[in-house]
């Protein structure tokens, strides 16, 4: 890509030079970086922009006015001051903004920046204490009305972003006005079942009761009086007309990207269908925000020609990986060597729980069956799109119950999910693309929390290696040279990988007891 089309497209974010590489060991890391003293000196110059410093000076005696004023100095130049010290928390936190008329960051969730009251305490009590970077700049952009594309790494607190401003807007309507109340207000489109029923249970939890909110994509079949509805788009294609559309205030396409891909020949992928539900919400109050961990071009070109007043923000480098991820490339030679590998993993540094990736349905269910033999007493499992909805759930369930330890898993569960405990991913087979692998590894290190992730490569994986290599290093974490000074992939050779992963030899378990009776026969041989 030119580096003129390059500044077109990402409203300024430079390309950065290789990040220096990280100290082994680090502290958990802050969700976000605002110190206590730029809070004091943010409140400061806020109450004076807003003229409260007289009131309370008036009532604290002349000399504290005095002192105050020679602080501040006048509401404009507080104003002044403000903006300054609000472009330093934002170079600070990595943000980044593209549009007119952005509004300031919020650096609390507090009554002052516009949060009802329940939801302030649902913050409490879930202990979030300040917002992540794309919080303090996408909520209020959101709670401005403004359509927004916002981007920021996995596990960066997307979800609130978007689900706290909706909810806020949607409280507050129904406490104005009766007639609010039982329309659909709010549409947010994931793209798995296991996504939406996750986005489901924060709105559930956030609304606290006091908005109906309606999983379409699980069993909750009941839309009619449905003000939030949360669904992968196959559903709302389904019962578009069906839906009153008429009240929507908010489409939120979570993991947008993914939402916009084509396939071609396929009339009901993903971009056919939110196409048909955009086209059908066309209420003058809707507005629309996309969301994700990776940010391709073309959505940032469809919005920049299609809506009016976005805002786009976008935290830290775009389409990186999770830095909180300690990251390693492992070469195994072939795909024997992968099983070596593994079963050394998981024998010596393994703390469950654990995801695996592998290219297939097929690949998963033998993973399972090398694993289980491997160690008897290790609790395995896989899940893919073949199983029930009934079986998806019931395995989700059991890995965040812990009953599952080793989750082995196909691209399903590479994006959105929230496993908190996830500290180490394991990608068994190379992700076909860099998207796929920044999805994949940050199922872990998520909310500042560590986590480790490993990728193996074989010989005939090493031509596709360098992207994910370049990536990792971007992230600050060591890779062998020789993979950066490789030769790129042509494009064609990258939209077949996409299109068809490469052939690999079957998983098979290596049975001990041929092996066995292998012995004994030589033995009696040599009697
Ligand atoms: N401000 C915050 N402070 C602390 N934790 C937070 C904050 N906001 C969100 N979280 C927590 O961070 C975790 C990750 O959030 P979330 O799932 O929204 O990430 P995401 O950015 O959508 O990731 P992905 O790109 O993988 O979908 C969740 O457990 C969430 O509760």
């Amino acid at each position: 890509m030119s580096s003129k089309l390059f500044r077109k497209l990402s409203f300024g974010i430079q390309k950065t030079k290789k990040s220096k590489l990280r100290p082994q060991e680090e502290t958990r890391l802050e969700i976000s970086r605002i110190s206590q003293e730029n809070l004091e000196k943010y409140d400061e110059f806020r109450e004076k922009t807003i003229g409260k410093i007289e009131k309370k000076s008036q009532k604290k005696g002349k000399n504290f006015e005095q002192k105050e004023n020679e602080d501040v100095g006048s509401p404009e130049e507080a104003r002044k001051n403000l903006e300054k010290l609000l472009g330093e928390i934002r170079r600070a936190n990595r943000i980044f903004t593209w549009g007119e008329n952005i509004p300031d960051i919020i650096l609390r969730f507090g009554a002052e920046e516009g949060f009802e009251k329940s939801i302030i305490e649902k913050l409490k009590e879930a202990n979030i204490e300040k917002p992540s970077p794309i919080q303090m700049q996408s909520i209020p952009l959101m709670m401005k009305r403004r359509n927004v594309l916002s981007s920021a790494p996995t596990g960066s607190g997307k979800t609130l972003a978007f689900a706290l401003p909706v909810i806020d807007e949607i409280l507050k309507l129904k406490n104005r006005s009766e007639s609010a109340k039982n329309k659909l207000l709010a549409i947010i489109l994931e793209p798995t079942r296991e996504l939406a029923n996750q986005t489901f249970s924060e709105f559930q939890k956030y609304s606290n009761g006091e908005i109906e909110c309606c999983n379409f994509s699980g069993e909750d079949e009941e839309f009619e009086k449905a003000e939030i509805l949360i669904s992968t788009p196959n559903r709302i294609v389904f019962h578009l007309e069906k839906l009153d559309l008429s009240h929507l205030r908010w489409l939120v396409v979570d993991e947008s990207d993914r939402l916009f891909e084509v396939v071609e020949g396929n009339e009901k992928c993903f971009r056919n269908q939110l196409a048909a539900i955009y086209k059908a919400c066309e209420a003058k109050c809707t507005r629309t925000a996309f969301f994700s961990a990776t940010f391709s071009q073309e959505v940032e070109k469809w919005c920049k020609e299609n809506i009016d007043n976005i805002g786009m923000v976008c935290v830290g480098e775009r389409n990186s990986s999770n830095t909180h991820v300690k990251q390693e490339l492992k070469y195994c030679g072939t795909e024997d060597g992968k099983k070596v590998a593994i079963k050394l993993l998981l024998k010596t540094q393994f703390k469950p729980p654990a995801l695996v990736f592998v290219q297939s349905k097929d690949r998963a269910a033998q993973l399972v069956k090398l694993l289980s033999a491997i160690d008897g007493s290790l609790k395995v499992d896989s899940i893919n799109s073949d199983k029930s909805d009934k079986e998806r759930d019931e395995t989700m369930q059991r890995f965040r119950n812990g009953e599952i330890w080793v989750l082995v898993c196909t691209e399903l569960l590479g994006r959105g999910l929230d496993l908190s405990d996830v500290g180490l991913v394991i990608n068994y087979d190379l992700p076909t693309s860099i998207v796929s692998y920044i999805h994949r590894v940050g199922r872990t290190g998520r909310a500042g929390n560590r986590g480790n992730a490993v990728t193996y490569f074989t010989d005939s994986d090493i031509q596709y290696v360098k992207s994910i290599a370049m990536v990792i290093r971007q992230s600050g974490f060591e890779v062998p040279q020789y993979l950066l000074e490789m030769k790129k992939v042509s494009r064609d050779k990258r939209k077949d990988l996409l299109k068809r992963a490469p052939k690999r030899h079957k998983i098979a378990v290596v049975k001990k007891v041929a092996k066995k009776k292998k012995m004994k026969k030589t033995v009696r041989t040599n009697e």
